[in-house]
């Protein structure tokens, strides 16, 4: 029989064992022993069951913070799949609906059934088709942010992104927090991107694509969506933790809606950071943006402005590329605060199959953000060669007053 199996990491005062069975029962068929033997046998399909409780060694910090001893473990539940429907809310609200506000209780992974899988789409695109679109095969892509557009007008994006495209960026994307507005609507910014970057591409032969961000009330977004592609729209952003997975999942199912969505980690933080409560980010960022179709997934790098845990970042790297899935890969892309100097380190951590992108580090240029490209991929290309950046920078001008301006973190193998 199909099962979820969920794995948490628990904090109790009491025995884990009975803690662990608790969640199994309350979870699926609430109360169990109390049942006549013949109510007991037909639930019996339907119970949780817990699979193992391996106890850890107390944590001094969790005891110090909860002013208590606690014992600790990885707690390990399956839910019979016959139990909810083969879709994201059914799933979490089983896995960790009502536990996600009972005690100190993290959610660390959900280990499917490929059967289960099948019933979810994955990326439509993915890194290989992705990599199609822009014509780049063998190097990390390079992509750009647009930053203070708010108060601006058509005229301003539109040397904006000119100026990014010329920097040779593969990608250029709307800040997450650029909504619906006069000065730049959503429609005006995808015609007045289209003919911007069609100008650029005549000029350089070199084809950049925007990623314009949708937003709006839930139920008016696929028609938005829908009008996008008419428009010509080559890439949507999406600030999915403000929607929910499940909108993801709609719109990547819907087959008018056929270009690539971007997801943005906006509003993960609520539900990720402690050690006690939340959401691991490796699942929550990784296996199921990926499982609900994301072709690229944004997260904070673990060296930027907004640093992850590396571990934690390597991890939703791990779950957007690994092989085991039935789904195309998701492109990786580590951000915030990433500048030409980190290019190094993010090629040792994240490799080719990963997108270098950055806001200020290309806006902040010297010589603005067409310089700001230009050291990236002059960066990017020294990652690649196994040369040194400030080797590198000897050859290229706008790498050396990239480094002059932000330092440079050079990676000895
Ligand atoms: C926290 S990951 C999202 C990165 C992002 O949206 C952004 O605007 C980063 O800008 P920066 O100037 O830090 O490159
Ligand atoms: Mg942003």
């Amino acid at each position: 029989m199909s099962q979820v199996i969920a794995t948490y990491l628990i904090h109790d005062e009491k025995d884990l064992e009975k803690k662990a069975e608790g969640i199994a029962l309350g979870l699926t068929v609430g109360s169990w022993t109390d049942l006549p033997l013949l109510e007991q046998e037909q639930l019996r399909k339907h119970k949780g069951v817990v699979v193992s409780v391996q106890e850890l060694e107390e944590n001094e910090r969790a005891n110090r913070y909860f002013g208590k001893r606690l014992k600790r473990g990885i707690v390990r539940i399956a839910y019979p799949s016959l139990n909810f429907s083969a879709d994201i809310p059914a799933l979490l609200t089983t896995v960790f609906g009502k536990l996600s506000l009972d005690g100190e209780v993290r959610l660390l992974d959900l280990t499917f059934s490929d059967e289960w899988k099948r019933q979810f789409p994955g990326p439509r695109f993915g890194i290989d088709e992705i990599r199609k679109k822009v014509g780049v095969y063998e190097r990390p892509l390079l992509m750009s942010i647009f930053k203070g557009m708010i108060g601006r007008d058509l005229t301003y994006l539109s040397e904006q992104l000119k100026q990014q495209a010329l920097g040779g960026v593969d990608l250029v994307k709307d800040d997450e927090i650029l909504f619906e507005n006069e000065l730049t609507p959503f429609e005006k910014r995808i015609t007045a991107g289209k003919a911007v970057l069609n100008e650029v591409y005549e000029k350089t032969g070199k084809r950049t694509l925007y990623a314009v961000n949708l937003t709006g009330k839930t139920f008016e977004l696929k028609e938005k969506a829908k009008r996008a592609v008419e428009l010509g729209a080559d890439v949507l952003l999406f600030n999915v933790f403000a929607y929910g997975l499940d909108v993801l999942q709609g719109l990547r199912e819907d087959d008018e809606i056929t270009i690539p969505i971007m997801a943005h980690p906006a509003f993960s933080g609520a539900f990720t950071p402690s050690e006690f409560y939340g959401i691991k980010a490796s699942l929550l960022l990784g296996k199921l943006l990926r499982l609900v179709g994301a072709d690229f997934v944004l997260f904070p790098s673990p060296y930027g402005s907004v640093a992850l845990d590396k571990e934690e970042a390597l991890g939703i790297a791990a779950e957007l590329t690994n092989d085991k899935e039935p789904f195309k890969r998701s492109f990786p892309v580590p951000s915030a605060g990433i500048h030409p100097g980190l290019v190094p380190l993010l090629f040792r951590d994240f490799g080719i199959d990963s997108i270098v992108n950055a806001g200020g580090g290309i806006h902040g240029h010297p010589d603005g953000a067409t310089g700001g490209g230009r050291a990236f991929r002059a960066a990017i290309d020294a990652a690649l060669a196994g040369k040194s950046l400030h080797e590198a920078a000897r050859e290229n001008e706008a790498l050396r007053k990239a480094i002059d301006l932000w330092g440079a973190v050079e990676v000895t193998s």
